[in-house]
């Protein structure tokens, strides 16, 4: 599948295939392709050449809404409507032709108090505001999950534990899990795959093991090694302490 903006290939010719309930982390530079290759997948964007499909259809066939309510979605900003209550938030998606959302069920699977469910999204934290998008995304009993630098605007200790109780829900909903991140650790520690871009192309798809193990070649190399290096610099100074 082919993207390009002018002269610039945003994704240049990739061809992937990913398993029902995989967690997939996509890495790389900026600009390398990232986000342009994750919003094919619910038709944000549409490929110039080559196709996306899910379950054996073109994402392309029927009704753009019909398949983002199967599909999803969570990005940095959250994109939560300030005007309606967290519980309006979450149970949006569903309020055309879908099944009653359980709110507190939702708000369980995110660890958010029940007593968030009326306030604004102005009231909340980041944090707390990602989670509600989590909630949200996951309210229309989605079975496929994308990501798109989802904590990236979070402090490292609730980017941590966000990240470990999506993989949590990842495993207990049964989800297939696409994470875009700038954090190699983060994707290391979170995926069961991961897929390096380098100018909208694939230049390693590999485990997070064989990626530590340095198998997946010179542009991945160079993003598992920032993690490595603080790693060691770190226990030097606990040693040295
Ligand atoms: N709407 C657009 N119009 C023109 N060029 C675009 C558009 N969207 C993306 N691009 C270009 O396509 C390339 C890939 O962008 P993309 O956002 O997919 O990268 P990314 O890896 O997700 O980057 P980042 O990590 O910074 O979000 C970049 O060169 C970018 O400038």
């Amino acid at each position: 599948m082919t993207k390009a903006y002018g002269g610039t290939r945003a994704v240049d010719d990739v061809t992937l295939a990913i398993p029902g309930g995989q967690f997939v982390a996509l890495v790389g530079q900026s600009g390398s392709g990232k986000s342009t290759l994750l919003k094919t997948i619910n038709r944000l964007i549409v490929p110039d050449a080559g196709r996306v499909t899910i379950d054996g259809a073109d994402v392309g066939d029927g009704p753009a809404p019909h398949l983002r309510r199967r599909i999803g979605y969570v990005f940095q900003n959250v994109g939560l409507f300030p005007h309606l209550t967290v519980a309006e938030n979450i149970a949006m998606p569903q309020r055309i032709g879908g099944a009653p959302v359980d709110v507190g069920g939702r708000l369980d699977q995110v660890e958010l108090p029940h007593d968030l469910a009326d306030r604004s999204p102005a009231q909340l934290s980041g944090g707390q505001r990602q989670r509600v998008g989590i909630a949200r995304a996951l309210a229309g009993e989605a079975k496929l999950l994308l990501m798109d630098e989802p904590f990236g605007a979070l402090d490292p200790v609730t980017r941590d534990a966000l990240g470990r109780r999506v993989r949590g829900l990842h495993d207990e909903l049964g989800l297939t899990t696409i994470l875009v991140t700038h954090d190699i650790a983060e994707a290391l520690l979170l995926a069961d795959r991961v897929l390096v871009m380098d100018a909208g192309r694939i230049v390693a798809d590999a485990t997070p093991a064989e990626l530590l193990a340095g198998k997946g070649g010179p542009v991945a190399d160079a993003l598992v090694a920032v993690p490595r290096e603080q790693a060691r610099a770190l226990a030097a100074i606990e040693g040295g302490g």
